[in-house]
Formats: structure tokens, C-alpha cells, sequence
């Protein structure tokens, strides 16, 4: 959402606000650690969790309106969705609760399961300035789909390092 921009800074930081009680909170904290490695292992950026104070990525997971113009939809649908830099509520990311968030192929029926980690690496795409790509296997393709040995495609990377 809301135009390309990018952080004025490498060293960013993030803070996250709550949690699913889908997964433990380690494993959260875990997921995002891991999506955002995925974007400093391409570029000079660096990300630092902050537990108190602003922080330039603020991660929430919301349900149904939850204050922004993009009210969430209750399960399936609209997954997430983040603001880039420079916007109103901006690096925000903002995860739907009505998902059932999971790591990897999960125990269940895993259409129902949503990996928050590579959701979330897309969202930080967004909260970096990246639109969406229009290339099926990108990170950046706004559709969701489980990989199980995840890579950054040669798109994602050629955008993320076209801004840092
Ligand atoms: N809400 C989205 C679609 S979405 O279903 O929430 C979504 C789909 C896929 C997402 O990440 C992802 C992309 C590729 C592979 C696995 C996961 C993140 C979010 C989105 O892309 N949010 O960032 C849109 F397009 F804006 F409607
Ligand atoms: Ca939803
Ligand atoms: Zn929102
Ligand atoms: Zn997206």
C-alpha cells in the first residue's frame, strides 16, 4: 500500500505489539527474526527488535477493522498486509488473527495452515518500499502458496537492492 518509498536508514528497527495464540510467542519472534534476515541477507540493511519505545516496523496482528482503511476479512482472504515507508502508518505490518498462522506443512489440512514466515518476509518486502512482482514464484507475488526450501527469487532481489 501507498507509494514506493524507501527508509532513509539502514539500521532499522522493529517492534512487535502482541501475538497469535497460534504458535508460542518464541516461535513468533522466531519467524519474523527469519523473514527479515531473508531481506538483510541481500542488502546492507540491518534489524534490530526494539521491546519498548517506536520502532520503524511496528507488527500486530489484528482482526476485522482494526483502525486503518483495510479491515480484515476473517479467515482465508486477505492474509496481511503492511505500509511502506513514508505512509501515514508507515513499515507498519498488520497480520490477520482469524488466520490459523503455522510454520511449514503443519499437522492439518494445510490450506487451512498460513506459514507466517513467508508471509511475513513478503509484509516486510512491503514495509522495505516493494510492491508486488508480477512474477509467479517471487516472494513478492501477492499470491500465498507453501514452499517448503524457500529462496528469494531473482526478482525480489533485483528490487529490494534497486532501493538499498
Ligand atoms: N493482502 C494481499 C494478499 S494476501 O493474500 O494477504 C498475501 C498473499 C501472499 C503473501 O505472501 C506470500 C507471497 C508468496 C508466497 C508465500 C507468501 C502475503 C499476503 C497482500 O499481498 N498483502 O501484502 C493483497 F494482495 F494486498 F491483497
Ligand atoms: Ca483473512
Ligand atoms: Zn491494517
Ligand atoms: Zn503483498
Amino acid at each position: 500500500y501507498g507509494g514506493v518509498r524507501k527508509w532513509d536508514h539502514n539500521n532499522i528497527t522493529y517492534k512487535i505489539l502482541n501475538y497469535s495464540s497460534d504458535m508460542d510467542s518464541d516461535v513468533i519472534d522466531d519467524a519474523f527474526a527469519r523473514a527479515f534476515k531473508v531481506w538483510s541477507d541481500v542488502t546492507p540493511l540491518t534489524f534490530t527488535r526494539l521491546l519498548q519505545g517506536v520502532a520503524d516496523i511496528m507488527i500486530s496482528f489484528e482482526i476485522g477493522d482494526h483502525g486503518d482503511p483495510y479491515p480484515f476479512d476473517g479467515k482465508h482472504g486477505d492474509l496481511a498486509h503492511a505500509f511502506s515507508p513514508g505512509v501515514g502508518i508507515d513499515g507498519e505490518a498488520h497480520f490477520d488473527n482469524d488466520e490459523y498462522w503455522t510454520l511449514g506443512k503443519g499437522k492439518g489440512n494445510y490450506t487451512s495452515e498460513i506459514t507466517l514466515f513467508l508471509v511475513a518476509a513478503h509484509e516486510f518486502g512491503h514495509s522495505l518500499g516493494l510492491d508486488h512482482s508480477n512474477i509467479r514464484g517471487a516472494l513478492m507475488y501477492p499470491q500465498y502458496s507453501y514452499v517448503e526450501d524457500f529462496s528469494l527469487d531473482q526478482d525480489d532481489i533485483d528490487g529490494i537492492q534497486f532501493l538499498y
